[in-house]
């Protein structure tokens, strides 16, 4: 099964019969790598945050389930959104659009890593984690994916939660519970995810237009959307810093938190307030969704510090 059809438009140099043999690295960029090192990385800090702790090959093989999970959920929502991918600039050189890789082929290559990720981590680390290993990937493909996505604007407002479980599930590989402190830190990500990609939905409003997608600026118009996104960064700037107000962290993640979500939010004002477009490229989105994945990174390296700092944490 080819992964476009004739009635939609073709990718630069994507017809099937040019398309040369697949090789290890279409199967990578299957694994959507650039997003999901960021997940992972959640992840991990999750993991080492958390109180307890956890023999390193056991920590380390939660870790690549995670990875596993994430990179199988993201083959699996390639072979799901050929056709839409093939429609949209951003997406079009991907390995299904342009044909590289037969649309058969992404789909047991997902389910093959999604279904080895849950099995290895609850075979070798924790039931509980990789329940919840199975839920978010359910999460992501079935809820958002297929279900949520094309269907309404609060598609990532409700399926952002697919990303914000990670370092929940890093969190359970240690104390095999969950407690307050990784609800907040999923709470966290939940709250940041509209922010982060109404900023590059905003500037890409045309792609979700071309492949009939509702995304909250096509949809609800660019006004609403923007001042939506102003809202969750606000509400973000509390979230953040209020696992150091209830005493689960020191002042080291307390104000980095503080310091990160205002900057976060500083930058959400112009792209949130802002009446005309015209003339700069979209520069204040751009520039909001680049540091959207900076505060992220950040954000959960300051965790991990404050932890280490304070005796706590996995490896501790
Ligand atoms: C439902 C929730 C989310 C949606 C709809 C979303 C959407 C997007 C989209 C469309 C892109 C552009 C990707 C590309 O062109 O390849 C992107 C980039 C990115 N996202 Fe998100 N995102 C979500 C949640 C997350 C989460 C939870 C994380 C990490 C914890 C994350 C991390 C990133 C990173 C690191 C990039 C930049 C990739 C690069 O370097 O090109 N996103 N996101
Ligand atoms: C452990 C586990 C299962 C983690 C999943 C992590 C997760 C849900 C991340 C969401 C980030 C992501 C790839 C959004 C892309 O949205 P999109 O699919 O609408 O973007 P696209 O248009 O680039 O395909």
């Amino acid at each position: 099964m080819t992964a476009i059809s004739a009635t939609q438009p073709q990718a630069p140099q994507a017809t099937v019969s040019q398309s040369m043999p697949a090789d290890w690295r279409d199967f990578f960029a299957l694994t959507k790598p650039k997003v999901m090192r960021l997940v992972v990385f959640t992840a991990l800090c999750g993991l080492l945050a958390a109180p307890g702790s956890i023999h390193p090959v056991i920590g380390f093989t939660a870790i690549l389930c995670i990875a596993l999970a994430a990179g199988g959920a993201g083959a699996l929502n390639m072979w799901w959104e050929a056709d839409i991918d093939a429609k949209m600039k951003r997406t079009q050189a991907r390995p299904l659009p342009m044909g590289r890789i037969q649309r058969g082929d992404a789909r047991d290559f997902g389910l093959l890593m999604s279904g080895a990720s849950v099995m290895i981590m609850g075979l070798a680390v924790h039931w509980l984690a990789a329940s919840a290993l199975a839920f978010s990937i359910f999460f992501y493909v079935v809820i958002y994916t297929m279900w949520l996505k094309p269907r309404t604007p609060q598609n990532i407002v409700i399926g952002g939660a697919a990303g914000a479980f990670p370092p929940l599930i890093g969190w359970i590989c240690v104390t095999g519970e969950i407690t307050l402190m990784p609800i907040l830190l999923f709470a966290i990500i939940f709250m940041w995810t509209p922010p982060h990609f109404w900023a590059l939905a905003l500037w890409v409003k045309p792609d979700y237009a071309a492949a009939n997608i509702p995304m909250m600026p096509n949809a609800a118009g660019e006004t609403s959307t923007r001042r939506q996104s102003l809202i969750y960064s606000v509400l973000l700037l509390p979230l953040s810093i209020a696992p150091w107000i209830i005493g689960e962290t020191g002042a080291i993640y307390g104000i980095s938190a503080l310091m990160l979500s205002s900057v976060f939010l500083a930058l959400t004002v112009p792209v949130g307030l802002r009446t005309s477009v015209e003339g700069d490229g979209m520069k204040p989105e751009k520039k909001l969704f680049a540091f959207s994945i900076f505060y992220l990174f950040a954000l959960f390296t300051a965790l991990v510090v404050d932890r280490v700092a304070a005796g706590f944490g996995a490896f501790a």
